[in-house]
Order: structure tokens, then C-alpha cells, then sequence
């Protein structure tokens, strides 16, 4: 924002001092600028000084007293004896890290400091339910949330309600009764699993009782509360898309901002019947295949990834024949025609043996020499292959995790973008080779936000859910 030039009618204007040079501040309803009068810095130093926040960009002030110690909660109501103030506010670097830094003012705030405050807090969020998983990533998650979050939300003034998991499904239970109207937001901390997880167990119970999952033209309730992500789990990919780099500090710093933004899900039936939703991806096939055995290798913690990748690249790969259908958003249609039948009529993908069918939870495009996850989108992109070699697929999911802008220029790669729902049918009747019990096991198992889980049948159906989940984020 340019520094205040038409300063606005409800501005205040006040004249402090900050390191023994005078200051000018002015406060309005949309933020606060402050400017050095130093005569004797060069007018470059002093730009990087003077600063003009919007309001959402300031994270806390606190009150100082003057042998400079903080005061109490209870001293701040009464004492209004203090001569200098502390003010937290959100650093933007460019590489989409986020960091709080702070400058102290010297002066008579007592009038200011309610205001301030009140300011400070507008649109942003009072009180957060924090689940932990401390067993995700590195195992870390609950000191990264005590050393680098809680710090940042007590002086957000943000109160918490934390729960540390005691086992896998637990944030599933501790949602189904929780009562949202007591919160203003949830924030899991850990990986994509976990995420996983505050989905499967928030978008069930806010649905009315009678809902049928089963009907895939139901229309799905958003949460009540936006959701943020600390990313202190392994894959991170959520947290990674909501705010443009993976790190705990800038995660944090989101959630206390307030802004959030409705992310799309994934709606996944076997058999016709509804088993999860999905947040991030879904896939069947190798990538499935591998969730499964690094979850059999959980032990090794976050090298069971490249080990598996490394065991099932140079294991044998195990493919399916099946009909794989879609449909994808009718772009012919007029906007008024548009509103009752968006959808094509079903498609076939045109392929018989598999190896791996994937989709990711935004749509996934290049611009401009840069891949943009578009998780406002109306539809997504299908990527499916068959045999083919395994070095091919090797570079293949390198590009996708290093987001190289060529991830979509292998000729073998089937993409078909614009889809709104798609259907796997494995045809059980033909042996692709699944060479002993425990690869034809791995057929039952599809891959769901990086978790495998387990299916009944081998009839699956995925419908896409637009603007579904409000996530702390900043713009996409
Ligand atoms: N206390 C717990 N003990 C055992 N398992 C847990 C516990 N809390 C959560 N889980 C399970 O751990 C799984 C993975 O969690 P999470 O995503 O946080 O970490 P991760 O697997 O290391 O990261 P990522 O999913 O990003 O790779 C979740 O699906 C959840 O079911």
C-alpha cells in the first residue's frame, strides 16, 4: 500500500518517537503508517523505515512500562502508566516467507492503546481449536507448535483450545462433537494425513442428518470455520498450496491474518457407497501402491518415502486393466444453460492397462513458465498412464513434487482436463500379473491425501467438490 498521501477523514494523527527519533503515526480504519522526520538519513533509508500496514498485516501490540518490562493482562486495565509500546507486524519476503517482526514507539499511547487493539483484532480470529498430531514428520509437532506458534497467537491475543492426538482417527472423534460455535477457526498441526482427517471428521457431522452421500448431485455443506495448516508432518503439500512455501512461522502468521479462501475436495465412493473425502490428491495404481508399503515402513519416518519410491522403481510394477470414465464440464454451454447441466455426458479414457490413474485437488496448469495449483477451479485434471518405463515415471513425479513447469510434456501422459467426476472399473477377470498374495493385496488400497486406504471393491467413483473448504490462505 502507498503511504498515506490523501489522508482519509477518520485518520489520527500522533507525533512519538522511536529510538529517540521522531515519528510521525497516523491510524485509520483501513491501517497505520508511520514516518521517520529525520533529516539526516537519505530519503532510501528512510523508505525501508516508514511503513503503511494494512490492519490485517499488524499482528499484536503490547504495552510497555517504563523500566521497558511487558505489562499483565490485569496492569493494562488499570495502569495506564506506560510509555512506549511494541508492535508486531507480518514481514513479506520474497520467496513467500512470511516473518513477524516488531518496532517499539515511545510516548503517551493511553489514549490510542484501545483503539489500537481494536483495530488490530478486526476480522481476525478470536479463538482456534488446535489439534496436534505429535507423531507426524519428525515427531515434532507439538514443541514446533509451543516454540513457534503459540508465542505468535498469544500476542495475536488468539485464545486455543489444544488437543494432542493419542491415535490415529482420534481428531475424526474430537470433531464430532465439538461444538463450532465456540471457535472461529481449526488448525491442525501436522501433515496432509492430518488435514486428512479434520476433513473426514468436520464435513460429515455439519451435514444435515438426512444427507445422502450416496447421490452425487447432493450438495455439500462448507465448514462453519476456516481451517489452517502447520506444516510439521512429512509431505506438507496443503500448507504448501494455502501459503506459497512450506514453514511453520509463515503458516502460522496466515491463520492469525483471518483471510481465508474456499479450497475444492474430493468426494470418494467404492461401490457406490461413500468411504472418504480428499483434500489434496487421490490415486490408484503404483503411486497407491507406494503410499501403502512406506506406511508399512512408518518407522523410518520421513525416509520411508524415498526408500519405498527407491524399492518400487526397481521392483516390479504392478498394473489393471480397467474402463476408466469422466465427465467434464459442458465449456459449450451458454451461462444460463450452464446453471442446471454443467456436466458432458460420460467419456472414456482411452486405455486399457493402467499403471496409474491421479488427480490432485486443484487444477493444475502453466502460466507464464510457472505451475499454478488453481484450487478455485470448476473442474480438474486426469493424468493417467500405462506401461511405461520406469525412469519415465520416475522423472515424471520428480517434476510434479519440484513443480518443474514441463511436469505435463510426456507424450504417454493422458491428461484430461475440465473433469468434474470420474470411474475406475478394474476388470477382476484379467491377471495383469500381480505376482504374488501380497501385490494382489495392494489392489484393494487407494491413495488418498498420501494415507492408503483400504477399498472393498474395485469400483470407485470420484466427484469433484468446488470451493468446498475455507483455508486460511493468502490470494490464489
Ligand atoms: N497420536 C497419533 N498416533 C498415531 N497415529 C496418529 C496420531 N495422530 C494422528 N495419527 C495418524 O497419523 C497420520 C499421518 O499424520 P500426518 O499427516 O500428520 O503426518 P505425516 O504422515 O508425517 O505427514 P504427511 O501426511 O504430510 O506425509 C494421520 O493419518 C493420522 O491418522
Amino acid at each position: 500500500m502507498d503511504p498515506l498521501q490523501n489522508v482519509p477523514l477518520d485518520s489520527e494523527i500522533g507525533n512519538f518517537t522511536s529510538g529517540g527519533i521522531s515519528v510521525e503515526i497516523t491510524i485509520n480504519h483501513e491501517c497505520i503508517q508511520w514516518s521517520f522526520n529525520n533529516s539526516s538519513e537519505t530519503e532510501a533509508k528512510l523508505k525501508v523505515k516508514n511503513k503503511c500496514l494494512e490492519w490485517k498485516d499488524v499482528v499484536g501490540v503490547q504495552p510497555l512500562s517504563k523500566n521497558t518490562n511487558h505489562l499483565t493482562e490485569s496492569q493494562q486495565k488499570t495502569d495506564t502508566d506506560f510509555n512506549q509500546i511494541k508492535l508486531y507486524y507480518i514481514v513479506k519476503k520474497e520467496d513467500h516467507k512470511w516473518k513477524c517482526d516488531h518496532i517499539i514507539f515511545e510516548g503517551d499511547f493511553s489514549s490510542w492503546i484501545s483503539r489500537l487493539k481494536e483495530r488490530i483484532r478486526q476480522g481476525k480470529p478470536r479463538n482456534l481449536l488446535v489439534i496436534i498430531n505429535p507423531i507426524g514428520g519428525f515427531g515434532k509437532g507439538r514443541q514446533n507448535y509451543e516454540k513457534k506458534v503459540a508465542p505468535l497467537f498469544e500476542l495475536a491475543d488468539i485464545t486455543t483450545d489444544v488437543k494432542v492426538t493419542e491415535r490415529a482417527g482420534h481428531t475424526i472423534d474430537i470433531l464430532k462433537t465439538y461444538d463450532f460455535s465456540t471457535i472461529n477457526g481449526i488448525v491442525s498441526v501436522g501433515g496432509d494425513g492430518l488435514y486428512h482427517e479434520v476433513l473426514n471428521g468436520i464435513l460429515p457431522t455439519i451435514q444435515d442428518d438426512n444427507i445422502d452421500y450416496n447421490d452425487t448431485d447432493v450438495t455439500l455443506k462448507s465448514p462453519p470455520v476456516p481451517i489452517g495448516v502447520i506444516p510439521t508432518g512429512t509431505g506438507n503439500g496443503i500448507a504448501g498450496w494455502s501459503c506459497g512455501c512450506i514453514d511453520i512461522e509463515t503458516s502460522a502468521l496466515h491463520i492469525i491474518r483471518g483471510e481465508h479462501h474456499k479450497s475444492c475436495a474430493l468426494s470418494i465412493k467404492v461401490g457406490g457407497k461413500h468411504v472418504a473425502f480428499a483434500g489434496l490428491l487421490f490415486s490408484y495404481g503404483v503411486m497407491s501402491d507406494l503410499i501403502k508399503k512406506s506406511e508399512e515402513r512408518r518407522w523410518m519416518k520421513v525416509m520411508r518415502y524415498p526408500v519405498s519410491l527407491l524399492g518400487g522403481f526397481l521392483g516390479r510394477q504392478r498394473s489393471f486393466n480397467a474402463d476408466v470414465t469422466y465427465k467434464t464440464l459442458n465449456t459449450n454451454m451458454d451461462e444460463e444453460k450452464k446453471e442446471d447441466n454443467c456436466e458432458t455426458d460420460w467419456k472414456t479414457v482411452d486405455l486399457k492397462e493402467f499403471l496409474s490413474v491421479n488427480v490432485f485437488c486443484c487444477d493444475m496448469r502453466v502460466d507464464n513458465g510457472v505451475v499454478k495449483c488453481d484450487r478455485q477451479s470448476d473442474s480438474i485434471l486426469l493424468m493417467s498412464y500405462g506401461r511405461i518405463k520406469k525412469l519415465e515415471q520416475m522423472k515424471l513425479w520428480g517434476r510434479i513434487a519440484t513443480q518443474n513447469p514441463n511436469f505435463l510434456d510426456f507424450d504417454w501422459l493422458i491428461k484430461n482436463s475440465n473433469v468434474t467426476r470420474f470411474h475406475i472399473k478394474v476388470d477382476e477377470s484379467v491377471d495383469c500379473g500381480s505376482s504374488n498374495e501380497k501385490d494382489r493385496a495392494l489392489e484393494l488400497y487407494v491413495n488418498i491425501d498420501g494415507e492408503s486406504i483400504p477399498i472393498s471393491e474395485r469400483d470407485i467413483d470420484v466427484r469433484f467438490c468446488s470451493q468446498l473448504v475455507p483455508i486460511y490462505s493468502s490470494k490464489f
